[in-house]
């Protein structure tokens, strides 16, 4: 009684006292197998929770991990960032695309097609070594232009080791603004002391609420404005939409409003968009014109390098990106990453960008180009940068 049992007799032998017994080793298929079983979790608890980072980013997931968190927090929030206290807890209508009428196809607000660049690109692993630093709203946004280059302008950029930023377009601004500053914040990446939290999200800058809704958030927000040629960027929103929806009508027949008196259709949204300095104006209201950088959509294929050497100075980041980052693909015809972020592979632009443009009636777009010429005009008076388009 109370000894320890010895001999063929098992603990179980000796009813109601159960005593401690050394386990014998475990033979050595069980050993292994207790092995494998124990890297399944450690990779299982790694993929979860990288997953939880960046399936919040990814629009369609955000009731998932991370992101259900913030979608059930308190619309009222305070945000500690520069001391800043916003208090949202109110219901905003929703946000308007300036002056873009009944929309005949895809409209202003539409989203980028999410191509493999777009989510968040960090492999599992990485993103479970970089879950230290914390979350940050962003102090720079890519705000415009829709099909200027923002895929692009973000990709290069997040090759800086001082970059952060979402993959996905969140759409905060305009279109989910009262879920409130602490469901922006939790869409983002962490960040270390120094690092510069990013998003771009083309519409906001034709969204007229979008100007006081960032400056509300941080009136020290650096924006960032990638424009193009309105009369290609014009054709590339069409291409864009032409390819979800083939049957929609002619390029030339959408421009107009009478083709007979060439009135031009500025109710659609790949025409109105294109009025830079209409919608530049709303920004000034909230901004001023050096928190604002307006990058060369042309110069940014032409010169990467170039064009994102000015952007480095503007967020008073060191000058690493440079023309060693980069190498003309000519299969793409664009410039491409020699490494992108967290890899070691070439890198070009999902099949989304660069698309080939349909031929459209020279006429028309001389038509057009005349029409777009005084806006453009204006637009380089007001930023002080001629782009020329003309
Ligand atoms: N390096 C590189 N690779 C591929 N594409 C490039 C690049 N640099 C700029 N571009 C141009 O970016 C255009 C798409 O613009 P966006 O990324 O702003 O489009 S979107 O609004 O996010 O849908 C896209 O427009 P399209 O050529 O009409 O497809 C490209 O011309």
């Amino acid at each position: 009684m109370g000894q320890r049992l010895s001999g063929g007799r098992s603990c179980l032998d000796v009813p109601g006292r159960l005593l401690p017994q050394p386990l014998p080793p475990p033979p050595p298929v069980r050993r292994k197998l207790a092995l494998l079983f124990a890297m399944l979790c450690v990779w299982l608890y790694m993929f979860l929770y990288s997953c939880a980072s960046s399936c919040a980013a990814a629009p369609g997931l955000l009731l998932l991990g991370s992101g259900s968190r913030a979608a059930h927090a308190p619309s009222t929030l305070t945000a500690t960032r520069e001391g800043a206290l916003h208090r949202l807890s109110f219901r905003p209508p929703p946000a308007t695309p300036l002056g873009v009428g009944q929309e005949v196809v895809e409209g202003a607000a539409s989203q980028e097609e999410q191509s493999p660049e777009a989510p968040d690109s960090l492999s599992p692993i990485s993103s479970f070594f970089s879950g230290s630093g914390s979350k940050q709203l962003p102090q720079a946004i890519i705000i415009g232009v829709k099909k200027g280059g923002t895929r692009a302008l973000l990709e290069f950029l997040r090759v800086h080791p001082d970059v952060r930023a979402v993959g996905a377009e969140p759409h905060f601004f305009d279109r989910s603004y009262d879920k409130g500053l602490a469901w922006y914040r939790d869409l983002m990446p962490r960040t270390l002391d120094g690092q510069i939290t990013m998003e771009k999200t083309p519409s906001y800058f034709v969204t007229r609420e979008a100007p006081a809704r960032i400056s509300a958030m941080s009136k020290d927000t650096k924006l960032i404005v990638v424009v193009r040629d309105p009369v290609t960027r014009a054709i590339s929103d069409y291409t864009q939409t032409l390819s979800k929806r083939p049957d929609i009508p002619t390029f030339e027949s959408l421009t107009f409003r009478n083709r007979t008196t060439g009135l031009i259709d500025t109710s659609w949204s790949a025409i109105q968009i294109g009025l830079y300095a209409k919608h530049l104006e709303h920004w000034l209201l909230h901004f001023p014109l050096h928190q604002m950088l307006f990058v060369s959509g042309e110069r940014l294929i032409r010169d990467p390098a170039g064009e994102l050497g000015r952007v480095q100075d503007f967020l008073g980041l060191k000058r690493i990106i440079t023309d060693k980052h980069f190498y003309f693909n000519k299969t793409k015809g664009f410039p491409c990453l020699k490494k992108a972020e967290g890899s070691s592979k070439p890198h070009c632009l999902g099949k989304t960008k660069g698309r080939t443009h349909p031929d459209i009636d020279p006429e028309v777009v001389q038509r057009l180009r005349d029409f777009y010429r005084p806006f453009n005009l204006k637009f380089y008076q007001m930023t002080g940068h001629d782009f020329g388009w003309n």
